[in-house]
């Protein structure tokens, strides 16, 4: 479905969200009217100072936390919970440590649709787990591979429902430069095939640019849009796309933006301290 302009439809909304959680001296404001939009396809990243309300955004879109003003539209009808239609892959590992690998996948097969029959549920997790170079470790428990495998095991069980929408949080952040690389490439090479609509929290500009083709610049807490770039490359996106001097100025300009918001987050704290 394309509308009258000729885009996308959009399939995420953030529609003038606030977020206020509790604390011992009152309500902390976390997000501050926010409001963007994920249309189809997009690959959208976020990236902002620690602790600023990033997870907190991708939280509220998974279904696990509900705005305190504003909503989340999803397709149009606000998130009211969790659902098989958005694979989320958290910042910590998220595999049940007494199942093998391979018993990992086939249950996040079968909690996302009963409709997939063992048969077919077998084959795809073999194909995932091959994609994730688990193969080797089908019967081994989560105890016995490495922090990276682990990560590679919870991106595995998320692929393989093939979700419509993958929400992730910094992913990739515990695996080592050279596994991150390759893990970014499958995930294009994952998006390029299945054309899902992507929103993933980074501190890594470079990989912001990379994977994007918008990024969400976000202010220190309270989180409030800051500014949205879009990403001047195309998909399939060449993977010498670091060489073109665009990549060097946007890379420079998003730090820049970014070391600000730090900056803000120091005086806020010194203030606080005061
Ligand atoms: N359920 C909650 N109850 C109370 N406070 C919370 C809750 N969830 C998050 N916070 C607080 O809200 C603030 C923003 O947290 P959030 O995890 O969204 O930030 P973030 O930008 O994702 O951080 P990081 O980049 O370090 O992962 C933090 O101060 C955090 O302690």
């Amino acid at each position: 479905m394309i509308d009258s302009t000729g885009a996308q439809p959009v399939r995420i909304r953030f529609d003038q969200v606030s977020v206020d959680f509790p604390t011992d001296h009152g309500p902390m404001r976390v997000l501050d009217k926010v409001s963007f939009d994920i249309r189809q396809g997009e690959f959208v990243s976020i990236i902002g100072p620690s602790g600023c309300g990033k997870t907190t955004m991708m939280n509220i879109v998974g279904g696990f936390v509900q705005p305190t003003q504003g909503q989340v539209l999803l397709d149009g009808k606000p998130v009211s919970a969790p659902g098989p239609d958005r694979g989320v892959i958290f910042q910590e590992y998220g595999v049940f440590p007494w199942l093998t690998v391979r018993q990992n996948i086939e249950f996040g097969l079968k909690l996302a649709s009963s409709r997939v029959g063992a048969q077919e549920r077998a084959e795809i997790t073999q194909r995932y787990m091959g994609l994730m170079g688990l193969t080797d470790f089908a019967n081994h428990f989560p105890k016995h591979l490495s922090g990276g495998m682990r990560q590679r095991l919870a991106i595995a069980r998320a692929y393989a429902v093939r979700p419509q929408f993958l929400l992730m949080d910094e992913p990739f952040g515990a695996l080592d430069a050279q596994t991150r690389s390759a893990m970014q490439d499958l995930l294009l090479q994952v998006l390029e095939r299945e054309g899902k609509t992507v929103m993933l929290i980074t501190h890594s500009v470079e990989e912001a640019i990379y994977l994007s083709s918008r990024i969400v610049v976000v202010t220190a807490r309270p989180a409030r849009i800051r500014t949205i770039i879009d990403v001047p490359f195309g998909y399939p996106r060449a993977e010498n796309v670091h060489e073109d001097p665009r990549f060097a100025e946007l890379r420079a300009h998003i730090r820049e933006l970014v070391m600000q918001e730090y900056e803000a987050q120091a005086r806020q704290a010194v203030r606080m301290s005061d």
